[in-house]
């Protein structure tokens, strides 16, 4: 991280678990200062006792305030834009609200990036704007296009935009994983909503390495993807109880409001001008310009002989794999520890 050395980095949601992590990984970097921006003042607090650290500043603001992320945005080299609604069920019920944040609020800290300057912004999005059923990834769909607009207005500007796209994070808050932990510690039956279902399944480090890995390598209005195993939830759910030595029986719930089946992360039109990164795939801006004629006269013939790339498609651990994986996670060795400490 020596292209750190010296720089001012801003994070949006600084609070949150992606925050957090970000900041115990580049603390000793070299960085300059890095500056926290979130509404919650009480968090805030908390991670300034913990952190202890001069060089990490707190800025209380909300993205949807344009003037709040002005201010925080002043010397910035690089922003991480992590600030989000992400919960499913409550984007749901206040669509607007998800609107307001993920699309208003985040055209507001891309058109602040650009006015200050800031050498390279990289947003956080997900799998699930991809084919979007749910207000939340409609919403982070339409934060993706707002970034590619501004990208391909902005050309070879001074602000390099990108975007980065992830499946499921493991063990992330509100999340299946901890539930079934608690079912498990409690006795109670695991509650699968439907079997067969996949999701991408990868650790909170992974996704910090793609942002790294965006900050590194992008080009003007490129998407980022981690590639990413899957697994069933009935198989996630048999390596928990296998881990944790649990006979709980398995109840089958049925599929939640507004979740699917499997997840998206890249679609063919997408894939066909991707380029292979190892671990990663780069979706180059789609910088057509706005010239009608040509979407009659020149499509993508390739786009049709390619899949998408799904969690139903990709590389499928066995429960085994899952096991290996939820054994590599430190909140998970954590909970054992405890689990068994307390048999
Ligand atoms: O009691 C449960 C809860 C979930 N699941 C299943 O477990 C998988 C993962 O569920 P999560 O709730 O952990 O994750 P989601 O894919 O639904 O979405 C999660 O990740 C999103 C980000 O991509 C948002 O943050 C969202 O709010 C968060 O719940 C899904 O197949 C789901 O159906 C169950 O089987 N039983």
């Amino acid at each position: 991280m020596q292209n750190l050395t010296g720089k001012t980095i801003l994070i949006t949601g600084g609070t949150g678990s992606f925050g957090n992590e970000l900041l115990q990984l580049v603390k000793d970097s070299g960085v300059a200062e890095v500056r926290v921006f979130s509404r919650d003042e009480l968090k805030q607090e908390q991670m300034r006792v913990r952190m202890k650290n001069p060089k990490v500043k707190f800025y209380i603001g909300d993205i949807r305030d344009r003037q709040s992320i002005d201010q925080a945005m002043a010397g910035v080299d690089l922003v991480f834009h992590a600030a989000a609604l992400k919960q499913v069920p409550s984007c749901e019920f206040f669509p607007m609200q998800a609107v307001m944040t993920n699309i208003v609020g985040s055209h507001n800290v891309i058109e602040a990036a650009i006015a200050h300057r800031v050498a390279s912004l990289v947003c956080l999005s997900t799998d699930k704007a991809v084919f979007p059923v749910n207000a939340m990834g409609m919403t982070k769909g339409l934060m993706e296009k707002v970034a590619t607009a501004a990208a391909r207005r902005l050309g070879e500007g001074d602000t390099m935009i990108s975007t980065v796209r992830y499946g499921n994070v493991m063990y992330s808050r509100g999340s299946v994983i901890p539930l079934f932990i608690e079912q498990i510690k409690q006795g109670r039956p695991l509650t699968v909503t439907d079997p067969n279902m996949t999701r991408f399944l990868l650790s909170l480090r992974s996704a910090i390495d793609l942002v790294l890995f965006a900050f590194e390598h992008a080009q003007q209005g490129d998407i980022f993807v981690r590639k990413a195993p899957a697994s069933t939830v009935a198989d996630l759910a048999q390596a928990l109880k296998n881990i944790f030595r649990s006979d709980v029986p398995i109840e089958i719930i049925g599929t939640r409001h507004a979740e699917k089946l499997f997840e998206t992360l890249a679609t063919s039109g997408e894939l066909v001008k991707s380029q292979d990164m190892g671990d990663y795939l780069r979706i180059t801006m789609d910088d057509r310009d706005l010239n009608y004629a040509k979407y009659f006269t020149e499509g993508e013939p390739e786009e049709a002989l390619v899949d998408d790339y799904t969690s139903h498609n990709t590389e499928r651990l066995s429960v085994a794999q899952v096991e290996e994986l939820l054994l590599s996670l430190p909140d998970v060795q954590r909970e054992l520890a405890n689990f068994q400490g307390a048999r």
